[in-house]
């Protein structure tokens, strides 16, 4: 529990995994295996040795696959109700949302993150942005965006658990939906803290994804991480 002695209190990590994998288009997308090993399974063992308690929630109907050191709860229509639901099952002190479709998890960045929100109460992983940006519209490019100060947002994302409640109870009230928990924490008006993140979580989204992390998994899993 490396990461999980730096905070007072328990930590959880919570996995949502209960996505139908549309984009992806070969089911339940957890569940997809690269390298052999499914994508929830390469979370979860991420999480596990630097958390007290690993929940994810699946799809209606599917089970956890026998072996993982997990506790299963039934997922929502969104991610977001699958959080919700996540974290109505844990009393952590510390919750860490980590998407399962981010199956390449630095431990570094973990603990990295865990630091954070030790000092801060919220905090997210994220890059920042490297290529240039423009809006277009029909197809073509019609003005540049500046992307100074701009990062693309990943997972994990851990905030102290009562915090994160009350950013959803305040999203179900004023009926919000956001694409990521920090994005609710930070509509409470709450600063969440930006933690470099890493190239290699990736979430797997569409099928040229697929093939990009069967290719890592050559060097992931021969320890070079
Ligand atoms: N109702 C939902 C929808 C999504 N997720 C989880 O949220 C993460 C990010 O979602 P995304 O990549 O969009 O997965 P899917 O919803 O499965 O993909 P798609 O939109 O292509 O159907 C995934 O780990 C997914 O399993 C979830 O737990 N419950
Ligand atoms: C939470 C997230 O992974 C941060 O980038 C992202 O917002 C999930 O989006 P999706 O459309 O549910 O995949």
């Amino acid at each position: 529990m490396t990461g999980a002695c730096l905070l007072a209190g328990r930590t959880a990590a919570l996995i949502p995994a209960a996505g139908s994998g549309t984009r992806l288009g070969r089911g339940p997308k957890a569940f997809v295996e690269v390298g052999g090993i499914s994508l929830l399974a390469r979370s979860v063992a991420a999480l596990a040795p630097l958390v007290d308690e690993v929940l994810v929630a699946l799809p209606a109907g599917m089970d956890l696959p026998p072996g993982l050191p997990a506790r299963a709860v039934e997922g929502g229509d969104t991610r977001q109700q699958s959080v919700a639901r996540l974290l109505a099952a844990t009393g952590a002190d510390v919750v860490l949302v980590h998407d399962a479709a981010r199956p390449f998890l630095p431990g570094a960045v973990v603990g990295a993150l865990l630091e954070a929100v030790a000092e801060t109460g919220a905090a997210t992983v994220a890059l920042p942005v490297a290529d240039t940006l423009v809006r277009g519209e029909g197809g073509l490019r019609v003005e540049d965006v500046p992307r100074e100060d701009l990062w693309a947002v990943q997972t994990p994302q851990a905030f102290r658990r009562e915090l994160l409640l009350r950013a959803h109870a305040q999203a179900r009230a004023q009926g919000v939906a956001a694409t990521d928990d920090a994005g609710l924490v930070a509509r409470l008006g709450f600063p969440v803290r930006l933690v470099p993140g890493d190239a290699r979580l990736f979430k797997v989204t569409a099928p040229g994804d697929l093939a990009l992390a069967e290719a890592l998994t050559r060097v992931w899993d021969a320890g070079a991480r």
